[in-house]
């Protein structure tokens, strides 16, 4: 669902200037509870950067410093080289968007959008031509003297965004503005606001998101946050193929790892071949995703792949996902994907191919690549299929 951006290429790395955000060493605590823990970011002016992770892993804490709401107990935030202490929040020139959107309950839709328009002292007749392109530019042309009482969720969202457009932002902070709508309409709103954040002249933007989809559509670069530590900061092409360790690899969706070696472009492993042309010839570590491991129906005669029996299956709304035992010294047993006309059964025998499209290839620290936790299940075993 990716949106193409417009222009050159924003961000794929971070530039060296002092143009936009930057996060050194950032430690935020909540009494004696450390919820941010020296974390450095940067977003260059013009590019959006999502941070993604797990409930409670401190992305709500990080946009709030970044707004001024929160105070730092190390580190500093900068913004075009300014160092942001000591400057209050609505001096930052930052927009914010957050869950429940915040309208002024009592003012109508233009009023709402409009009410930024005043604060920065424009007149009334540009007013009302702002406030007419920024409802148009969020898809709410005609809108303008509806109640917010009387709008969807996905509609309230999108005058919370033209509000905070109608600020000229310096930057936007948008606290996972899609959640709590439902999915048809956060693919439509997510294509909209990838569209908006990537026009020429859209302001620098941190979007804190549990939503892979979400992230991966709307970011120049993601950052995966886990318990208020950043693990990874990457363009979001080469953090889906390359996460750093197990556990980034593991929110990304890998649900089996398993060691294999490389020769001229391919790795080969317990449960086959996959290409990984951009990878130096040795060992490597690879993270399955389901989609990655496809299963047959039925023992291919004298082919060379391998096989396996189905131990539970589970239909999904666009596929069928098996756990199948792979046999003991390979890899036990692995999440797959059925393919074929054939759907397989629980006992059933299949064979088993790697799809390059679900492969991961770890990327960081051989030693730091395995990352096991009480709480994710040991490697090479994944878990039952949600
Ligand atoms: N005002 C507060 N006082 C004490 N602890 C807090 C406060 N606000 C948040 N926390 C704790 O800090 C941690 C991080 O919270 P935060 O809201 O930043 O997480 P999050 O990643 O945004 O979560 P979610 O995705 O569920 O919104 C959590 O453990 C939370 O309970």
């Amino acid at each position: 669902m990716s949106v193409a951006r417009a222009g050159a290429l924003r961000g794929t790395e971070p530039s060296d200037t002092d143009d936009g955000l930057r996060m050194n060493a950032v430690t935020v605590r909540y009494g004696s509870t450390t919820v941010l823990s020296e974390v450095d970011l940067e977003v260059p002016r013009g590019e959006v950067l999502a941070v993604l992770g797990p409930s409670g892993c401190g992305k709500s804490t990080l946009l709030r410093t970044v707004a001024g709401l929160e105070s730092l107990a190390a580190g500093e935030v900068r913004f075009d080289g300014r160092d942001l202490s000591g400057v209050p929040v609505h001096r930052r020139g930052f927009g914010m968007v957050f869950q429940d959107g915040q309208l002024f309950g009592h003012r109508d839709v233009a009023g709402n959008v409009e009410f930024a328009l005043r604060m920065r002292g424009v007149g009334r007749k540009r007013r009302r031509a702002e406030v007419d392109r920024l409802l148009d530019l969020v898809g709410l042309a005609g809108y303008q003297r509806r109640r917010v009482r009387q709008l969807s969720g996905g509609q309230a969202q999108r005058v919370a965004l033209a509000r905070a457009l109608a600020a000229e932002p310096r930057m936007l902070l948008l606290d996972e503005p899609l959640s709590g709508l439902d999915r048809a309409l956060r693919d439509r709103l997510t294509v909209d606001l990838a569209r908006l954040l990537s026009a020429e002249d859209s302001p620098t933007a941190v979007m804190v998101t549990h939503d892979l989809d979400e992230a991966f559509a709307l970011a120049d670069r993601v950052a995966v946050l886990h318990e208020g530590r950043v693990l990874q900061t990457d363009e979001p092409r080469r953090l889906w193929r390359a996460p750093r360790n197990e556990r980034v690899a593991r929110f990304l969706g890998c649900t089996t790892f398993l060691d294999a070696h490389v020769t001229d472009g391919t790795a080969s492993g317990p449960l086959g071949t996959v290409p990984t042309p951009e990878q130096p010839d040795g060992p490597v570590r690879l993270g399955l995703r389901p989609v990655g491991v496809r299963a047959r129906t039925g023992r291919c005669p004298g082919a060379a792949e391998t096989t396996g029996r189905v131990v539970e299956r589970m239909h999904r709304h666009d596929h069928v996902r098996l756990l199948v035992d792979a046999g003991e010294g390979r890899v036990n047993r692995v999440e797959a994907i059925a393919e074929g006309a054939e759907i397989p059964e629980p006992g059933e025998d299949v064979t088993l191919r790697l799809d390059p499209v679900g492969v991961a290839v770890l990327s960081g620290d051989p030693r730091q690549r395995r990352t096991r936790t009480a709480a994710s299940p040991p490697s090479d075993r994944p878990g039952t299929p949600e």
